[in-house]
Parts: C-alpha cells; sequence; structure tokens
C-alpha cells in the first residue's frame, strides 16, 4: 500500500488512497499504521475517497482507531495532498467530510500548495448537539471532574470540544486533566480538552488533548474553538494568531457565525507499507 506521511503544524498523518475497505478495517488499519513503534506513525490516518456532492471526501481515523467528523489540520493536509499530486488541481476546492462539505482555499508556492485556509464552519453550542449532558450552553460552567472542579466552555467545531482557560501554562497537567474531562460522563461522545492562555486581546497560547490521538503538537478545530471560547468569554476579539506546540494558524470568527482557519501543511515523505 502506498502512502503519503504529512504534517500541520506536527500533527501528523498518513494519507492513503481509498482501497474499498470498509469503516472498520479503515479503524484497525489506522490503529497499526499510526504505532510509533510498530508502524509508520502518526496522529491519524486520513482517506481520500471520491464524492458525488465535492470535489473529494477525506476520512479520518485516529491514531487508536476511532472514526473523527472532521480534522482541521488533517483537511489542510488533504487539500495539499489533492492539489500537489493532481487529483484535484482546483482552487478554491470543496472537501465533503462527516461534518459536512468544506471549502478550501490554497495559497500556493512554487507550484505546490503553500498555506491552506478553510472555511471550518458554524460553532455548535446546544449542548445536545455537541453532545453534552448540559441543559444551557457550556459557556464558563463548573464542572467536577474526579472530585476537582474546572471552568469550561464546551462546543462542537466539527468535533466536540471543551475549553479550559489556565493561567500556569508550563505547569499545566495536560493529559491528566485532559484525560479526566475527555472521559467523564459529561460527554457521552468524550471531548477533545484544549488549554488556552490568553496572552493579549489577539493572541493565546493552546495544547490539546485530543480524543483518539492523546496529547498532540497542534489541533485545528480546536485552535478554532478555542478563539470562539475566547471571544465568548471576553478574553480576545473574533480574529486572533493561536501559538501551538508545533506553530501558528490564523484563526477568524466572521459575522456571518463562520470560522476560518489559515495554516501551513507539509509533505515529509511518500512510502510503501507493508502493513
Ligand atoms: N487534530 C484534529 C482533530 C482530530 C479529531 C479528534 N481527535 C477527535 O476525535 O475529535 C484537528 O486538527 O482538528
Amino acid at each position: 500500500m502506498l502512502f503519503t506521511k504529512m504534517h500541520g503544524l506536527g500533527n501528523d498523518f498518513i494519507v492513503i488512497e481509498d482501497n474499498g475497505m470498509d469503516d472498520n478495517d479503515y479503524s484497525t488499519l489506522a490503529s497499526k499504521l499510526c504505532h510509533r513503534h510498530f508502524g509508520i506513525g502518526a496522529d491519524g490516518i486520513l482517506v481520500v475517497k471520491k464524492s458525488e456532492i465535492a470535489d473529494s471526501k477525506m476520512l479520518i481515523f485516529n491514531s487508536d482507531g476511532s472514526q473523527a467528523e472532521m480534522c482541521g489540520n488533517g483537511l489542510r493536509c488533504y487539500a495539499k495532498y489533492l492539489y500537489d499530486n493532481n487529483v484535484v488541481r482546483k482552487n478554491p476546492m470543496t472537501i465533503d467530510t462527516l461534518d459536512g462539505v468544506k471549502k478550501v482555499l490554497i495559497e500556493e508556492k512554487n507550484n505546490e500548495a503553500n498555506k491552506v485556509q478553510i472555511n471550518m464552519g458554524k460553532p455548535i453550542l446546544e449542548p445536545s448537539v455537541i453532545p453534552a449532558n448540559f441543559t444551557e450552553n457550556i459557556i464558563n460552567t463548573k464542572i467536577t471532574a474526579d472530585g476537582e472542579e474546572f471552568q469550561i466552555t464546551s462546543m462542537l467545531m466539527g468535533v466536540p470540544h471543551t475549553i479550559v482557560f489556565v493561567e500556569d501554562f508550563d505547569n499545566t497537567d495536560f493529559e491528566g486533566i485532559g484525560k479526566r474531562i475527555e472521559n467523564s460522563s459529561y460527554f457521552p461522545k468524550k471531548t477533545n480538552v484544549n488549554f488556552v492562555k490568553v496572552m493579549n486581546g489577539k493572541e493565546f497560547k493552546i495544547r490539546t488533548w485530543e480524543r483518539g490521538a492523546g496529547l498532540t503538537l497542534a489541533c485545528g478545530t480546536g485552535a478554532c474553538a478555542a478563539l470562539v471560547a475566547c471571544a465568548l468569554n471576553n478574553k480576545t476579539g473574533k480574529e486572533a494568531l493561536a501559538h501551538l506546540a508545533g506553530g501558528d494558524l490564523h484563526i477568524i470568527w466572521d459575522d456571518s457565525n463562520d470560522v476560518y482557519m489559515t495554516g501551513p501543511a507539509i509533505t515529509v515523505f511518500k512510502g510503501e507499507s507493508f502493513i
């Protein structure tokens, strides 16, 4: 099986073409390919499929084999893959995901996709849609997870996201707290957990504990959800630079309620897998 290894700010993916397998088989394949010692190593796999309603359809499976509805960094890599390999040499292009069709704009350099902008769609705050076991929107809401209290803001931004604002960013236990909130009974489909330190009205630092992948170097949907949470909690305006462990993303939440994410996508190598 031929594959391409890519990353968006260190959130890394193995891109493969659809070979007709079903989702269960892709799920098993993802956990094998993504293994850092016994496989190629990645946070997830992206499967390139044909679409009847868009230029292409992306499936994403996390490193633990679970399937996600959307992936921001993955979608930038996916668009670059389509563009650079002439699978879809269109700009803008549309890509279908389990979270709906996304419009993608390519910024080209040396005849290849360099930066990619995606209209990530609208954040959904309605608890039953996230889904989350709350009766009112979760904005600066107190929860208890394993006996410890946290103030959280949650939404569906393609996938479920929870934001925890922290002051002492460098000494925060991302993994310990992330796991507790991810698996708490508030979120029946689990949640990604984003730790955010606001630097000023236009910049924040973020680290994400991801559902199905653990602590990653960057999360695109997470950075978008974080900007919405920052604005809802009056901590920033509706446009900011997100500083992730792997680099920066530019995020805008516009007046029509759409969130735009712009950032790089990198091809690392191509290879053949015998798994
Ligand atoms: N890293 C991604 C999000 C991938 C999906 C997530 N782990 C989930 O299962 O919800 C991004 O860049 O958005």
